[in-house]
């Protein structure tokens, strides 16, 4: 096919190629009603002029906080005007004055002109119209750990949670959304005096549930008979093993635009497995562009050496071209494996950890190290 039949191709696998974009609603939201609940009770006080509760919602990548907020939010806005939710991405979002010209754009429908118009007086106009209004403000703040990165969220939380001091009467709750489950422990230090949240967890995917997400998946994105459940096991045993959720529902589409561009109806195993091989280089690709130079140092020897040389030889060399301790060579060698770009196997002779083989794990000849 040439490029012009490509584009042109006008029978498509997909019955809607939406379903597999970040910002896909799925209509049919399973696994996360106890999470769902735990936020509706949160907010529910609000819908009756009470006071919200704040609550923290932990959980890995791709485990459905963010898809759940949003879940609720909408069903908390057909049911009542009382409650004015925010959602907020941090990631896009950084700084007090950014994330209060947000909830602006909420309340009044457009945002605040961006100089001029100083934090405060966009603050009160706020205050004074949810005081106004008897309104609730929910506020979403979809990883916080970036405001912790810009130092801006202590004020930010303090502004938000003590507005009832200046504005009696008004209601306010915080929605701190956590993907980065270490960063907990800082995020307990930094706001705790005005931020007393309870906690909701999202727990890890299981097999079966992964499973059961991609095929509702297949069922909304693709038509009917294009991909066989062979391949989804396939899938799901891939995004269990290696990923989260998100790597399943970016196979299911490269898959299907692989399986098009081959002129195909249906999806097979080598449509598959090129989707696999294209997704594992882009995380090489990834990886290697994340090492330190002495990471990519001791990389590069490993790549230049014999085939499986063992850990031992191998420290030598390196301690020899970097001048570095034992134990800064075995710390690198180390999060080499952890990134999953070497392998190292015990040999069963030898002293220690010397007699592990070191053994890569991509053909270096397909990347630029
Ligand atoms: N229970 C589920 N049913 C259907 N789709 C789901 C479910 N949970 C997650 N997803 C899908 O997985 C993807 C990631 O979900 P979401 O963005 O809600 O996760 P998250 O926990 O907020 O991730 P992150 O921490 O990376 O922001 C989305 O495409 C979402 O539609």
């Amino acid at each position: 096919m040439g490029i012009e039949d490509i584009l042109m191709h006008d029978e498509s696998l997909f019955q809607n190629i939406n379903a597999f974009d970040p910002d896909y609603l799925p209509p049919n939201y399973n696994f996360r009603d106890t999470q769902m609940e735990a936020m509706a009770m949160a907010i529910r006080p609000a819908m009756r002029g009470g006071q919200p509760s704040s609550a923290v919602v932990l959980g890995s990548p791709a485990t459905g906080k963010t898809t759940a907020i949003k879940k609720v939010y909408e069903l908390v806005e057909k049911n009542t005007e009382k409650v004015v939710c925010v959602y907020i991405n941090c990631q896009l979002h950084t700084t007090r004055f950014g994330i209060i010209s947000q909830v602006h754009k909420k309340i009044f429908g457009f945002l605040p002109p961006e100089t001029g118009v100083p934090f405060a007086r966009i603050y009160e106009k706020i205050m004074l119209e949810l005081q106004k209004n008897s309104q609730s403000l929910i506020l979403a703040l979809d990883d916080v750990n970036y405001l912790f990165q810009s130092n801006n969220a202590n004020k930010l939380f303090y502004d938000i949670l003590r507005a009832y001091e200046e504005y009696p009467g008004v209601k306010t709750a915080i929605f701190a959304i956590l993907s980065d489950l270490e960063f907990k422990y800082a995020f307990d230090k930094n706001v705790n005096t005005v931020f007393i949240p309870q906690e909701i967890t999202f727990p890890p995917y299981s097999y079966s549930e992964i499973e059961n997400i991609l095929k509702d998946r297949v069922n909304a994105g693709f038509y009917p008979g294009v991909l066989d459940d062979d391949i989804l096991e396939q899938i799901a045993t891939f995004t269990f093993d290696n990923g989260d959720l998100r790597t399943g529902i970016n196979l299911l589409r490269s898959c299907g635009n692989i399986a098009e561009a081959d002129a195909s109806r249906e999806i097979t195993q080598k449509h598959f497995d090129e989707a696999i091989d294209s997704l594992v280089s882009v995380n090489v690709s990834q990886l290697l562009a994340s090492l330190t130079d002495i990471e990519r140092s001791l990389l590069e020897l490993i790549i230049d050496s014999e085939d499986n040389i063992l850990a031992g030889d191998l420290g030598e060399a390196f301690r020899e071209k970097e001048k570095v301790s034992y134990s800064s060579y075995n710390r690198t060698l180390d999060k080499l494996e952890f990134l999953r770009l070497i392998d190292t196997k015990y040999t069963g002779s030898g002293v220690r950890g010397n007699s592990r083989e070191v053994i890569l794990r991509f053909n270096p000849d397909d990347f630029d190290i």
